[in-house]
């Protein structure tokens, strides 16, 4: 295993892991909350606890298509007289009487003085009356009311973030609004002479602006409100209007290139004037160059302009305190082992997030390998993964056949 210096390292670069408790420490959730209508509430996270105003289910109901009868009337015998129906929304609406039964479908309402319901495979019909084969128990096939949450139950806690299955909760507990916290406020702007935004050509030496593009993706799926301010020229005092237009109406001011020690680099050097930089350079690669600070009310935080950078910074550091902001708790990345296939290239010094492909090999083992090159440019090295492959700080080369830590994207990165 080779274990080279990393030219870039220093030892004064802070480790990625404590640079994010250091941003957390930095950041409070949002206080402001507000009422939304349930079809706008996806992605949003609840503000407040939220108890049931029902019975769920509100009323006792059938399990099976089939019939309803008094389980004490077997001892009778098994032969039930068929007296009328019950289909969910169309309740049966006369009395229950010994050895009678119900037709009743499911979801419909058990009718009042039944208490059992057998499946209608396990039914002979006979005319008008029936032939029941004995169920096992009491209450068989039948949802009690109430046996899922009972009125003034508590359904959902607040800092839950609103996903299918909770859009589905909300609408079973009939709550037509739900109070969530604001969305947070992000505006962000790229910086470079070299970018121009699609649909223009391309004048020798200017690429595409992809930055932005790759950052409304992650914002979108951070569930935040965004303002995009475009792209800002490498000018100290079109970087200084910018950010005081970006900190007067956000949250966070989050930015893209300019973070390096080039000539151009104007991001830091304005942040220092207006506002405040609390660290800069992390042991992190890609994304070494990632600022964060304060300017106004809001937090900063520079993405370094490196698209593969840029992208895992965001992840790494910027999705966590988007997190808090909103109120979410902190969810520990899911980590697996596998086997690497192909070796892997790396200096120590730096924590490496590798692009793989995750994988499951016939055995069942999971497997990953990169993405082809690893450049911090090559933003497809980004789309074509899955996943992240971490490899330590002091790490060198990696064989092929090791066990490597392998992070699956999460909902910010993945589709
Ligand atoms: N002498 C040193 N040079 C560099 C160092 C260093 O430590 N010493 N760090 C390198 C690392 S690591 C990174 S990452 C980059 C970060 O630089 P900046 O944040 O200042 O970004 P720029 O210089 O503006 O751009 C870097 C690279 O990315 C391209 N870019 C920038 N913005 C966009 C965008 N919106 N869309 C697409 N591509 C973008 C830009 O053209 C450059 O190629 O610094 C290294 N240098
Ligand atoms: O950290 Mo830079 O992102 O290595 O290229």
């Amino acid at each position: 295993m080779s274990m080279q210096a990393d030219p870039c390292a220093k030892p004064s670069l802070m480790h990625p892991d404590e640079a994010i408790i250091k941003l957390l420490e930095q950041v409070r959730p949002l206080e402001e909350s507000e009422m939304v209508q349930l079809p706008h509430a996806l992605g949003r996270v609840l503000a407040e606890d939220l108890a049931s105003s029902i019975d769920l289910p509100p009323f006792d109901n059938s399990a099976m298509d089939g019939y309803a009868f008094r389980f004490e009337d077997l001892a009778q015998g098994n032969r039930f007289t068929l007296i009328g129906h019950s289909f969910a929304g169309h309740p049966f609406e006369g009395e229950a009487s010994a050895n009678t039964c119900v037709r009743i479908m499911t979801g419909a309402p058990v009718p009042p003085g039944y208490d059992t319901v057998q499946m209608q495979e396990k039914v002979e019909v006979d005319g008008d009356s029936i032939v029941i084969e004995a169920p096992k128990a009491l209450g068989a096939n039948v949802r009690r009311r109430g046996e899922e949450v009972m009125t003034g139950g508590k359904v959902l806690c607040a800092g839950t973030q609103i996903g299918a299955a909770e859009m589905g909760v909300l609408a079973t507990i009939g709550a037509s609004q739900v109070r969530v916290t604001r969305l947070v406020k992000v505006a962000f702007f790229s910086t470079g002479d070299e970018l121009r935004p699609v649909g223009t050509e391309l004048a020798p030496g200017q690429i595409y602006d992809s930055n932005r593009y790759s950052i409304q993706g992650l914002l979108s799926r951070a569930n935040v409100e965004w303002i995009d301010l475009g792209v800002i020229e490498d000018d100290p005092e079109a970087i200084r209007a910018a950010f005081r237009n970006a900190a007067a109406n956000a949250d966070m001011v989050l930015t893209s290139g300019g973070v390096s020690v080039g000539d151009a680099d104007f991001t830091k050097q304005i942040l220092d004037e207006e506002g405040e930089i609390t660290f800069w350079k992390l042991a992190i690669k890609p994304g070494k160059p990632f600022a964060f600070g304060r300017i106004g009310e809001a937090v900063f935080c520079g993405l370094p302009g490196n698209p593969v950078s840029s992208m895992v910074t965001f992840y790494k550091l910027v999705w966590p305190l988007l997190n808090k902001m909103q109120g979410l708790p902190q969810v520990k990345p899911l980590q697996l082992q596998a086997k690497l296939k192909g070796n892997l290239r790396k200096f120590p010094g730096r924590v490496e997030y590798q692009r793989g492909v995750l994988s499951q090999n016939a055995q069942g083992e999971a497997e990953v390998s990169v993405t082809g090159g690893q450049g911090s440019g090559m933003l497809t090295s980004m789309s074509l993964a899955n996943c992240f492959i971490i490899l330590a700080q002091e790490q060198g080369d990696t064989p092929d056949g090791s066990l490597v830590t392998v992070e699956p994207f999460n909902s910010v990165l993945a589709l």
